[in-house]
């Protein structure tokens, strides 16, 4: 079997994977991910134990027991390339032995929970609700780097998008966890998910840089293809799609809704919305 080096994989002096900081003993097969790494204690105070607190850069990770479950929640800070070491590192955990330095034989998959904040691209898509992404599009680069299996549907989409955003590279497309959506996201609204490499220019907005595309959120807005249309957009659900694939584990995005580009408007409340979506996951899961 193949030895993977120490630059490769690179275990801390502890026995901890490099940016995680983390053992495989200390990760439930269950795990919940967000960007704000503020937001872990607001997931983990509903736990009725907390066995496992871990900190490094970004990633703050929280294991312990919700209603006898055993959960893990870990912050990923913003954007793909975050979800590129996020996802390596939670795999080699699972799969990999530290000791040999081999892939295990047998492989664990995991389920992981996204449940982050996202902006509208439609007024169908109102401020408040809670939105799991069936599909996402990848508008970053991380894609060009590693082999994925694309269907014919969704190549289909991404080069449909790439026409209309006159664009130089292929964006990705991949679904979610169909096991995932039904358990935990059978009652909120289907979305189609654009992840962008940025929240500024590349969502479209403007404070003091320009926009080489003015017409770009206009057309997020109203792309077609069959009967796909773009519902919202934020920083790292394709990244999850696609490593997800990759790697073999079950990944579903949840978005709470804070945003509205179309109407202009920022929810009051997007605590509690979150708040909301972080309650229903935990009784779901
Ligand atoms: O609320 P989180 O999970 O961070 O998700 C969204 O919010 C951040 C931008 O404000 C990006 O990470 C975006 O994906
Ligand atoms: O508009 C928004 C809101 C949250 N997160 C994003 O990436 N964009």
């Amino acid at each position: 079997m193949a030895f993977i080096p120490e630059s490769e994989l690179i275990i801390n002096p502890n026995g901890t994977v490099y940016h995680l900081n983390l053992l495989p003993e200390h990760i439930s097969d269950t795990i919940i991910t967000v960007g704000d790494p503020e937001r872990v204690a607001k997931v983990s105070r509903h736990f009725d134990e907390i066995e496992v607190v871990v900190a490094k850069r970004e990633f703050i990770t929280h294991t312990g027991y919700y209603k006898g479950k055993r959960l893990t929640v870990i912050s990923t800070g913003m954007g793909t390339d975050n979800i590129d070491i996020l996802m390596n590192e939670l795999d080699a955990l699972v799969n990999i032995d530290f000791q040999s330095r081999t892939v295990n034989e047998e492989k664990i998959k995991l389920n992981i929970i996204r449940i982050g904040t996202s902006g509208s691209l439609q007024e169908t898509v109102p401020l408040g609700s809670h939105l799991a992404s069936h599909y996402s599009i990848g508008l970053d680069s991380l894609m060009e780097f590693y082999q994925i299996e694309q269907s014919e549907e969704e190549h289909s989409i991404t080069r449909a998008l790439q026409q209309e955003l006159g664009i130089g590279f292929k964006p990705y497309c991949v679904t979610a966890s169909p096991h995932l959506l039904e358990k935990v996201a059978f009652d909120m609204l289907p979305g189609y998910t654009l992840t962008c490499p940025g929240f500024y220019a590349p969502q479209g907005r403007v404070l003091r840089g320009g926009l080489r595309n003015e017409r770009l959120l206009h057309t997020y807005q109203n792309f077609r293809h069959n009967d796909f249309m773009l519902t919202n957009f934020e920083m790292e659900t394709a990244g999850y799609y696609s490593m997800g694939r990759i790697l073999g584990h079950n990944v579903l995005s949840l978005n709470a809704i804070v945003a509205n580009r179309i109407t202009h408007q920022f929810a009051d409340n997007a605590e509690q919305v979150i708040d909301d979506l972080i309650l229903k996951v935990l009784e779901r899961i």
